[in-house]
């Protein structure tokens, strides 16, 4: 998978070179460009945004300059690619999208600041078929979209075949099955007086499976009962509907 990013701010991508994720570009599993909008500015001060119409607070990101950025770019690769505008106004991130993403051959991420990115940019590419998807990853506010790219690019990359040492990590994550995972325990046996639940050390793994699941709906139900509502019908077998 290739990886663009396009950003006024290229230092706040330095994450993506670290640990697990600069492993998977140290291995080829994923290649990063990382590209300063500014680049495509053509006046002195290097200008990116202007006063939005209508009015209003704030600054609003020039077609311009991000329509020359982006068509430089989508120009480096002939892999067809995928368009994402984070943005509060999006549709929600999910594990979903994130899993969805995967079979991507290239993402081009395009980083907003100020009050956003002109509409314009956005239509101009999806009436050429580019296929764009404006997205959010919370209900809450950043102050541009560089931070919700390290979080989409994370959960995305780890799901790439070769990237996590154990693949089942995946598979038995949080969301992966629609529920939240359980909790997790380690060694010492005993901490401050708190013991691991004893069926953990059982070595039954029927058992030790059944509670892990049970303790998935249970934290499910209590924090994320909307999860639970949107299961497929067919999602819960009679033992856990019993729970
Ligand atoms: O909260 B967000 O995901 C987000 C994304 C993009 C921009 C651009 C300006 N503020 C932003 C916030």
């Amino acid at each position: 998978m290739r990886i663009d990013v396009i950003t006024i701010f290229p230092g706040y991508l330095a994450p993506l070179r670290e640990a697990l994720l600069g492993r998977a570009i140290g291995a080829g599993l994923v290649d990063l460009a990382v590209h300063d909008l500014r680049s495509w500015t053509r006046d002195v001060h290097q200008a990116v945004d202007d006063s939005p119409y209508g009015g209003g607070p704030g600054m609003v990101m020039r077609p311009q300059v991000w329509g020359e950025a982006l068509d430089a770019v989508l120009a480096l690769d002939e892999r067809p690619a995928r368009i994402v505008v984070p943005t509060p106004a999006g549709r929600p991130f999910t594990q979903a999208t994130a899993q969805a993403w995967t079979g991507e051959e290239r993402l081009v991420f395009a980083c907003g600041r100020y009050e956003g990115i002109d509409q314009r940019v956005v239509d101009d590419a999806r009436r050429r078929d580019l296929p764009v998807d404006e997205v959010s990853i919370g209900d809450y506010v950043l102050v541009g979209g560089e931070v919700a790219v390290l979080v989409m690019v994370e959960a995305v990359v780890r799901l790439l075949p070769g990237v996590l040492g154990n693949p089942a990590s995946a598979q038995q994550d949080s969301f992966s099955d629609g529920l939240l995972e359980g909790p997790a325990y380690t060694r010492p046996e005993v901490w401050r007086g708190l013991a691991v639940p004893e069926v953990l050390r059982s070595g039954n793994h029927a058992k030790i499976a059944r509670w892990r699941r049970d303790r998935a709906l249970e934290r499910t139900a209590q924090r994320r009962p909307d999860l639970l509502a949107a299961l497929p019908e067919d999602a819960l077998d009679d033992a856990d509907r019993a729970f």
